[in-house]
């Protein structure tokens, strides 16, 4: 039986088990049956995917994400964070500025610290894609909107890649959002050829939103930071929230602080946790 060492994380809820590959040694073609394995809650740790930081030649540390379904994402803001607070506390790097590479590009974070413990990060998520092509989404034209009847009624989903694909939506009243029934439904439609996450938003005020997800590969999570960049967005291009200002997101499991900048960058703000260590056998 072989085993590795793992930390369990989360940001706001959205919990991985992160994997240090400088220290261990993980066969490339067994991680898809590995991020099923640990994540799934009776048989193995229970998370909503697994997060290797492994060694970069291009950044201080790079991530890799695998949701629940064993599906690689190319972007996880939740992740990031993690990534981060671990990276530092790990001494894998010695700023407290550092940059992490993803599969989709190389973002910059920045960690605050209390007593040698990370208490807060602030990433920057770079710049929102608009292009059907860059999400994908298999629609006509340059405009990346989609609106698919469900239920007897149309709903409006505006498409943003931050990285990673989702769709989002407005809501007049979040608790009544159908995220169980028609979040997979989305995710899986045929216009999505990558699948897509799917976000439900109610806009409070022009200073906060209300938030919920369906993730590709993963269903519904406590948070999502790709998301929550997505959702504060589409709901400044809808010019519902205040532009270039801090935007709270209240997600399920609590709050981001989100700001698409003046440049045209998105920074997204909040906590990440460390739940547990220990060895997983398998
Ligand atoms: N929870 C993440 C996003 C994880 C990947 C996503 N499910 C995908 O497949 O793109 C976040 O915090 O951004």
């Amino acid at each position: 039986m072989r085993s590795f060492q793992f930390t369990k994380m989360h940001g706001l809820g959205n919990n991985y088990i992160y994997v240090n590959m400088f220290k261990e040694s993980l066969l490339e073609e067994e991680l898809v049956t590995i991020a099923v394995k640990v994540s799934n809650i009776y048989t193995g740790i229970g998370s909503d995917g697994m997060i290797l930081i492994c060694p970069s030649d291009r950044a201080a540390v790079k991530m890799r994400v695998f949701n629940n379904d064993g599906s690689e994402a190319k972007n996880c803001g939740n992740g990031l964070r993690c990534v981060a607070k671990y990276a530092y506390e790990h001494n894998l790097v010695t700023d407290n500025v550092f940059t992490i590479e993803t599969l989709s590009g190389i973002v910059t974070a920045e960690v605050f610290v209390e007593n040698g413990v990370v208490t807060f990060i602030s990433v920057d998520m770079g710049v929102p894609r608009f292009e059907p092509a860059s999400i994908p989404v298999n629609v006509a034209g340059e405009k990346s909107d989609v609106i698919l009847p469900f239920n007897g009624r149309d709903y409006f989903f505006s498409c943003v890649s931050m990285g990673n694909p989702h769709a989002v939506t407005l809501v007049e009243e979040i608790e009544e959002a159908p995220l169980t029934i028609l979040g997979p439904v989305v995710e899986k439609h045929d216009l999505f050829p990558d699948g897509v996450n799917v976000e439900f938003i109610e806009i409070i005020n022009e200073h906060e939103i209300h938030f919920r997800v369906w993730e590709r590969g993963s269903g519904v999570t406590q948070a999502c930071g790709t998301g929550a960049c997505a959702a504060v967005v589409v709901a400044t291009c809808m010019e519902k929230v205040a532009k270039h200002e801090e935007i709270i997101v209240h997600l399920a499991g609590g709050d981001l602080m989100i700001t698409w900048t003046n440049e045209g960058n998105v920074i997204m703000k909040g906590p990440a946790e460390v739940i547990c260590n220990g060895v997983f056998y398998y």
